[in-house]
């Protein structure tokens, strides 16, 4: 980066989750956090709850539950996590994304705890994983899932990750933007790519992203789309192109009823 360039926003991020690394791993150690795995039920099966609903010839829904966003602001008020869970629950969501990070999208850990304890859909744990720590806090909150971005480690990390994730018997989301990130993650053995039409240095959102790269999506995995899906056109234009998973965030939080939002995108599922 130039000295006159601006650090973009996941630049941002990103700087802030190795301070907060540093910070959280001081007050509690890894092993500490290891002993808190067993309050847990084993992680519940986050790729399989979403295939079973696509086979079964219906969307998989990754339904998102966050307060706030860097590009959009403050997206709920009040925020009742525990009641939003329940309201994908009755409308079919096959699965759970909750934003844990605090500073950049008004998310906590708790809200993963507590949604766990009260719904039984499983849950990604949704933040900007860049070190060891946090894929075991993830298991320590009960996550069932783990977010991995391409676009924020580079391919030994994302590998590292990646399998530190599976030996704890989580699933992990590998997402990607472009063709590079794409290649790195079909590098991979890992059943689910993400493609983020949302570019996360400029915030620039196109459904067209998920339609360039789905093609190098090979059978046995599932390809999933995120971010800008807002109306029912946008859901239908992707099943028309073969992709049946998707992460929807905004469209549900700024609904009085998430749920009810859900089947108007969706139908019943
Ligand atoms: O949402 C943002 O503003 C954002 C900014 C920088 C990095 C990531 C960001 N969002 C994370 C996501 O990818 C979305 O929460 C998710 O895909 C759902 O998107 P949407 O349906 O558009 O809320």
């Amino acid at each position: 980066m130039s000295a006159t360039q601006a650090p973009t926003i996941l630049r941002k991020i990103l700087d802030r989750k190795a301070e907060e690394v540093t910070e959280r791993s001081r007050r509690i150690g890894a092993a500490d956090l290891e002993r808190e795995f067993d309050r847990h039920p084993a992680p519940r099966g986050f790729t399989r709850a979403l295939t079973d609903k696509i086979e079964a010839g219906k969307a998989g829904v990754i339904a998102e539950i966050k307060k706030a966003s860097p590009s959009k602001g403050l997206l709920r008020d009040p925020f009742l996590p525990v009641d939003i869970a329940h309201s994908y629950a009755r409308a079919g969501a096959a699965c759970l994304s909750i934003l844990t990070d605090r500073d950049f999208f008004q998310g906590h850990e708790d809200y993963l705890m507590a949604v766990r304890a009260e719904c039984e859909l499983p849950v990604i744990r949704k933040d900007f994983l860049v070190d060891p720590y946090q894929i075991t806090e993830a298991r320590a909150i009960g996550a069932d899932c783990v977010l991995l971005i391409a676009a924020a480690l580079d391919p030994k990390q994302m590998l590292d990750l990646h399998d530190q994730a599976r030996e704890l018997g989580m699933d992990v989301l590998v997402e990607v933007h472009n063709a590079p990130e794409m290649d790195e993650a079909l590098k991979l053995d890992t059943p689910l790519i993400g493609v983020n039409n949302r570019d996360l240095h400029t915030f620039e959102v196109s459904l067209e992203t998920t339609l360039t790269l789905k093609d190098a999506v090979d059978d046995g995995r599932t390809l999933i789309t995120e971010s800008g899906i807002l109306e029912p056109g946008d859901v239908e234009r992707m099943r028309q192109a073969g992709v049946h998973a998707f992460l929807v965030g905004e469209a549900f939080m700024r609904a009085d009823d998430p749920g009810a939002r859900l089947n108007e995108l969706f139908g019943a599922l």
